[in-house]
């Protein structure tokens, strides 16, 4: 695969509780044939792609909790996506939430993966940052448990070798951390690929409701510049489940510029044609770490976490 070819950031619109894995994939098979007919060669799903955005319930049927997970990948149900990843000779990313049996009990973790054209996945990434809480808080007109749902992701933040350069992966709010994008940076992510789900409305701040779509803007166009590198933005779009997300979909140059965007918020592609050798343009230049980087002086950065600031307690046994 050459250095220069167009991405699809495909944005999905609102996704109810009930709607099936079936109707869901058919909506982003659909948005993968309508990028490959507009010149596509990658294509960017958001953050728990595959269902409703189940942590703004407070669920205490463990069986339909686990029914919001995927137990493998591919699927029955999601092989379509495989399949028309080979069919179209498309590659792409896709979160979802990961269910896993490992020694001996259930893991859960918020995924995302990369698919190359030919249907082989070749890249894992589990979600870092997990924001919200994690137990039942009644005040909120709706919850964020996603510390409840998924253990901290235990892979770190690699970068993978695929559609012809260094890519890096990330999941919503990974993407207000700067050492997100500092460490993908540091291993040479040329293109940083991330989905979200963004409630418009921040129970625990209201006054910055109408500032979600420039933060969200601000961090990710600063993590594009800062490190030099592609930034494909992918969000979960719209009412949902009577909860508002943000749309504000892009792909953004390694410059900072915002270079494609979605106008909606339903199913939508936003397309830009992205020339992985532009990263120089920063990587060569003011953000050439080799030469200007004074990593002596960054310490606080790397201290061990507060113990009180604890990770998320184990959810029950298998
Ligand atoms: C609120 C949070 N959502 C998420 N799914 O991580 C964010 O946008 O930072």
């Amino acid at each position: 695969m050459n250095r220069q070819y167009v991405v699809a950031a495909a944005q999905l619109g609102p996704i109810a509780r009930d709607e099936s894995r079936a109707s869901t994939v058919a909506r982003m098979v659909a948005l993968m044939r309508k990028a490959k007919s507009r010149g596509a060669e990658v294509v960017v799903f958001p953050e728990l792609a595959l269902t409703t955005f189940f942590p703004r319930w407070y669920l205490e049927d463990e069986a339909e909790l686990d029914r919001f997970y995927e137990t493998a990948m591919p699927s029955d149900e999601t092989r379509p996506l495989f399949d028309a990843a080979v069919e179209l000779g498309l590659g792409f990313y896709l979160g979802y939430a990961e269910l896993v049996q490992e020694n001996g009990r259930k893991r859960r973790f918020n995924t995302s993966i990369l698919v190359d054209s030919s249907g082989e996945i070749v890249g894992k990434y589990r979600k870092i940052h997990l924001p919200g809480h994690f137990e039942h808080e009644p005040w909120r007109p709706f919850q964020h448990l996603e510390k409840r749902y998924f253990e901290h992701g235990d892979l770190g933040f690699p970068v993978h070798e695929a559609f012809g350069g260094t890519m890096g992966m990330c999941l919503c709010n990974d993407r207000r951390w700067p050492e997100t994008f500092r460490v993908l940076g540091l291993r040479g992510a040329e293109m940083v690929m991330l989905g979200y789900n963004t409630p418009l409305h921040y129970p625990l701040a209201p006054e910055h409701d109408h500032l979600q779509n420039f933060h969200n803007h601000l961090c990710m166009q600063a993590g594009a510049y800062a490190n030099g590198c592609w930034v494909v933005a992918v969000a979960k779009a719209g009412h949902e489940e009577g909860c508002d997300l943000i749309g504000g979909t892009c792909i953004i140059a390694p410059t900072g510029e915002i270079v494609a965007q979605t106008q909606g918020f339903g199913d939508e592609l936003a397309l830009a044609e992205v020339d992985l050798d532009r990263c120089k343009e920063i990587r060569e230049n003011i953000f050439n770490f080799a030469l200007h980087r004074e990593p002596e002086d960054y310490a606080p950065i790397c201290a061990p976490k507060a113990p009180q600031a604890a990770r998320s307690p184990e959810m029950s046994d298998a």
